[in-house]
């Protein structure tokens, strides 16, 4: 059973903290699966408590220690995106027998290209329920038939990261070439650097990712704290009236795209310094923004920007947000809906979504949805700066990524009470 929880902020606005984020999600993930193909050669350091994470770590697990492979094993990822991706290629390689499913949710987000993708390579994969979508059902032949193979990048890049993390294993290698534009091109690009860490090399020649069959070195790949996550303090620190957060262990250079973050709050009024110990923020003056913010590098800072920018009453626009709408939920709905809730307005009009805050207003109390969607909750949860009592519903969602959100808030001075 699900449950709400009241969230709230009493006294000035004025907040201090030092917040230590867990791992990333995404380079969890990937070490994860890294690890697995190498059998064990490498190891993994300050994994992510995310609840994405543990699964797809006891889903590994599990399958090392079954080892007949005429064993069916029926593998649920819950609502992992990355898990059901990166998972769909590995288990495709892997001796034995799978039905990989997921959330009701899961099984509406699309994994057509990626099965197709494998099939052309000689995968034998068939769909449980509705075509194109999970559950689907993996046999244990597979022959590689082709060492090329082409997929469209504007869907999601996990289809490209979950192909390239097992290239290395096939016995004829890969060459990926991606067709149109890239959406999510710094999660490409992490997949890369963390197999390059593992010893594996590779080309991209223009479209064309190429990938030699060949073994990985023995490495220990150490997670970075999660940028995502950290995404939500820069929102906090940019709406409270004086704000200053340490972060320990996140580096300014990083792996994740998500990094970003720290570029687009500039004129949001938040400042940026790495100290020795890792990266400090701190509240300074906000400049007006004219430009449209493309986030199509970085979906996921996309409800942290925008419910911060309509909190703030900024009229922005935005584009590269159509992967939004096959993620957790629909986002772009979910923002909709809950942004009512404050009197914002967010139109779409040809790809391009604009803020309209002229009747942006503050009840006493809200109580916002969160579409079995953390990211909805970790954005709105700031506005418990402006609005008494913010209800959130499901409150616990926030486990799939950042499990500790709320007693993190609760470390910066808010309150969280269940009910
Ligand atoms: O590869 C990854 O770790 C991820 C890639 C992105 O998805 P898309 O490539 O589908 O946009 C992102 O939204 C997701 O949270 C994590
Ligand atoms: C989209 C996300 O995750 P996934 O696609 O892995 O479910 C996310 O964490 O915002």
């Amino acid at each position: 059973m699900s449950k709400n929880a009241i969230v709230s902020f009493k006294g000035n606005k004025d907040i201090n903290a030092e917040i230590a984020l867990t791992g990333s999600k995404s380079e969890s993930n990937r070490a994860l699966i890294i690890s697995a193909l190498s059998g064990g050669l490498i190891s993994v350091g300050n994994l992510s408590d995310a609840v994405d994470t543990v699964t797809l770590n006891n889903i590994l697990k599990a399958i090392r220690e079954e080892n007949d492979p005429d064993t069916f094993f029926s593998v649920d990822v819950g609502h992992a995106g990355t898990a059901m991706r990166f998972l769909t290629a590995y288990l495709t390689i892997t001796k034995g027998m799978f039905h990989l499913t997921g959330s009701g949710r899961m099984k509406e987000r699309p994994i057509k290209l990626l099965v197709e993708a494998l099939r052309e390579l000689g995968a034998e994969i068939r769909y449980a329920g509705q075509e194109g979508f999970p559950p689907i059902d993996i046999s244990k032949h597979f022959a590689q038939s082709s060492r090329k193979v082409k997929i469209a990048g504007n869907i999601s890049s996990q289809y490209l990261s979950a192909l390239l993390m097992v290239a290395p294993s096939l016995p004829l290698g890969l060459s990926l070439e991606i067709e149109g534009e890239l959406t999510s091109r710094p999660y490409l690009e992490m997949t890369l650097s963390m197999l390059e860490e593992a010893g594996i090399s590779y080309k991209w020649e223009g479209q064309t990712i190429h990938i030699d069959h060949q073994p990985f070195e023995s490495c220990n790949l150490i997670v970075e704290p999660d940028w995502s996550a950290a995404s939500y303090w820069y929102s906090i620190v940019a709406l409270a009236d004086h704000g200053s957060i340490s972060l320990p262990h996140l580096k300014e250079r990083s792996l994740q795209g998500d990094s970003r973050i720290r570029d687009i709050m500039v004129p949001f009024g938040v400042r940026t310094s790495q100290t020795a110990n890792g990266i400090a923020l701190k509240s300074g003056t906000s400049v007006a923004i004219h430009e449209v913010l493309n986030l199509k590098d970085c979906p996921d800072l996309a409800q942290t920007i925008i419910v911060c920018a309509a909190a703030k009453g900024l009229n922005l626009s935005f584009t590269g947000l159509e992967t939004l709408k096959i993620k957790e939920t629909n986002r772009v709905l979910a923002l909709q809906q809950e942004l009512a809730k404050i009197g914002v307005v967010l139109t779409e009009d040809n790809e391009v979504y604009t803020l309209n805050c002229k009747q942006l207003s503050f009840p006493e109390k809200v109580t916002f949805a969160t579409y079995d969607d953390h990211r909805m909750a970790m954005a709105f949860a700031p506005l418990s700066l402006f609005i008494k009592e913010v209800e959130m519903e499901d409150y616990q969602v926030v486990e799939k990524s950042y499990p500790d959100f709320w007693k993190d808030l609760e470390k910066a001075g808010f309150t969280v009470k269940e009910i």
